[in-house]
């Protein structure tokens, strides 16, 4: 906060906010929403996003990390054991969570075990036995667009008996309905604190790990349900060109492995005729582009790394460790 602010009475908020909800609830796209700018994967698959991807709002009122989450799940690997692992690491550390409920689904098992999670590891009973959270958990009820008024009004108060949140908001990230408030609830809940990061940072993550992110992305939106989880990718490496070549027709390489588990994946990977890499390459080049700031070429391997998402070696070279 600087002294011109101070002298304002205007206070500057800063701080984390970790999304949770379960598989395919709208994570992904309300981040996007919320941000105006395509970080967060988003795919119609559950259970897309791997990795906790940060985005970074910042206005001149506040600056609010969002930290996505892989949903929260019954571990059946090690991959997902590290994955849950990955969420109570991104919980704790988050000065606000906001929990989401789809307003097209009723309220089931999934929701019930991770609001026992957030409750055993964030609230207390006080002396009249009621919970307490020891952090502001915010119940965000999305893809409200399919929900007349009457229906939205009964999903709130379903919502407000279930949870006991500290506040209630519901959005559309899809017809961008109530982005701006869900924004401002958020903010609301973030301490007074200095910006952390620079204004024009918007992600953590570096140029290799949204890359990598997108490539997945992509091949798992080709890939329908042929393929399970067993797809990993890495960049290898980004060569810029020399200074003196880029004023010409200078382009970046960007050299991507993408893992499967056996050699049989191979073909649904590559698709007919290599369709699916051409497809992906092409669906790609933009953001890529615009993300090591010149033409380029995407150049992808396909490799088998046997059983990956139990070989703790293999997972921690993938990046989960
Ligand atoms: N109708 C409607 N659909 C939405 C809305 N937001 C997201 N969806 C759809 O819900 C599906 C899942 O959205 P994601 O944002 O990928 O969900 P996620 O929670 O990040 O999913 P995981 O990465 O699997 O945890 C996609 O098909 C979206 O198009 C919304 O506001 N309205």
């Amino acid at each position: 906060m600087n002294e011109v602010e101070q002298l304002e009475g205007k206070e500057y908020r800063s701080g984390f906010v970790a999304v949770v909800g379960r598989p395919n609830v709208g994570k992904s796209t309300l981040i996007n929403s919320m941000m105006g700018t395509q970080i967060a994967i988003t795919s119609s698959r559950p259970e897309t996003t791997r990795k906790v991807i940060r985005a970074i709002l910042t206005t001149d009122e506040y600056q609010i990390v969002l930290v996505d989450t892989p949903g929260i799940h019954r571990p059946r690997t090690l991959l997902g054991q590290r994955l849950n692992d990955m969420v109570d690491e991104s919980l704790s550390d988050a000065d606000a969570i906001a929990f989401l409920l789809p307003a097209d689904q009723e309220i089931g098992p999934g929701d019930k075990r991770i609001l026992s999670r957030l409750r055993s590891n964030f609230s207390h009973k006080d002396e009249n036995g009621h919970w307490q959270w020891d952090k502001p958990i915010i119940g965000v009820l999305t893809k409200i667009d399919g929900l007349n008024r009457s229906q939205l009004v009964e999903k709130l108060i379903e919502l407000d008996q279930f949870g006991n949140f500290s506040e209630i908001v519901p959005v559309s990230a899809k017809e961008y309905d109530n982005v701006d408030e869900v924004r401002s609830v958020f903010a609301q809940q973030m301490p007074v604190g200095p910006q952390m990061y620079p204004t024009n940072q918007i992600s953590e993550e570096s140029a290799e790990d949204t890359i990598a992110e997108l490539i997945r992305g992509a091949f798992l939106e080709q890939l329908s349900d042929e393929l399970p989880h067993s797809l990993a990718v890495t960049i290898d490496a980004i060569e810029y060109p020399e200074e003196d070549e880029s004023e010409g027709e200078g382009r970046a390489h960007v050299y991507a492995s993408i893992y499967i588990e056996r050699s049989s994946q191979k073909p649904i990977i590559l698709g007919r005729g290599a369709e699916n890499l051409v497809r992906v390459k092409k669906k790609l080049r933009t953001p890529i582009n615009r993300i090591v700031g010149m033409k380029s070429t995407l150049i992808l391997h396909v490799k088998i790394a046997k059983d990956w998402q139990s070989d703790p070696k293999k997972l921690e070279r993938l990046g989960f460790n």
